[in-house]
């Protein structure tokens, strides 16, 4: 399948409004260019691009209103920070990402679509405060280490959308040595037994 037949089953399987499609292409046809020059995203990975890495992204917009400020950590190429800033243009998207070529492709990509987003280059964990009432955070961390790292927002009642792979039960289970939180799992539609977790009400056991 080409990358052109792929947006295609996306947008089949998606409702996309024109503009929130517009500034999706923007951000696509910038990562083209740049994978060229740097290795953001694999060449076997291309042709599933929408329908694997923007797909992936875009359920997790089912969770995060319209205006929401959001920071999202390690966001690489662009996933899923880039994707929900697409979609939610009243709202706001920070992504916390600590090397400085991804975050160069990042900027650029919210200057070509001209994105409610900005970008801090450095490490999560020497961030400095950023307001923001949902994280998300894809292929970054398993969740022990993940809430860690989330921490100085979920404990302030931000609501975490961590898009989990099929070991999620296994990565709660450690969790909870640690932390307490509400979750709820809902099951990914990007197939196989993936999640998404929503996670609330964290604190740190023994707090
Ligand atoms: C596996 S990639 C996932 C990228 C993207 N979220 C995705 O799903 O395609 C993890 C990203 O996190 C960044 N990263 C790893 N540790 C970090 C840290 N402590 N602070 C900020 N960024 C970090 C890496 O540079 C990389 O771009």
């Amino acid at each position: 399948m080409s990358e052109r037949d792929d947006r295609a089953a996306f947008l089949a399987a998606n409702d996309v409004s024109r503009e929130t499609l517009d500034r999706l292409d923007r951000v696509i046809d910038t990562l083209d260019v740049w994978r060229q020059k740097s290795n953001l995203i694999g060449p076997k990975e291309w042709p599933q691009i929408w329908t694997r890495h923007v797909g992936d992204s875009w359920q997790l917009l089912d969770h995060i209103p319209e205006t929401a400020h959001l920071v999202d950590l390690g966001s690489g190429a662009g996933f899923p920070g880039l994707i929900i800033a697409a979609a939610r243009s009243l709202g706001h998207v920070t992504m916390i990402e600590s090397v400085g070529k991804k975050c160069a492709f990042l900027r650029a990509a919210i200057q070509e679509a001209d994105l409610s987003a900005a970008v801090h280059q450095g490490r999560v964990e020497a961030a400095p405060p950023i307001k923001a009432e949902f994280v998300t955070a894809r292929a970054f961390a398993p969740l022990p280490e993940l809430l860690d790292y989330a921490a100085p927002w979920l404990r302030k009642g931000a609501v975490g959308v961590f898009p989990k792979g099929e070991r999620w039960n296994e990565e709660l289970t450690a969790a909870r040595q640690r932390w307490n939180f509400a979750y709820e799992a809902i099951p990914s539609r990007s197939g196989g037994s993936g999640v998404i977790l929503i996670i609330r009400e964290v604190a740190r056991r023994n707090d």
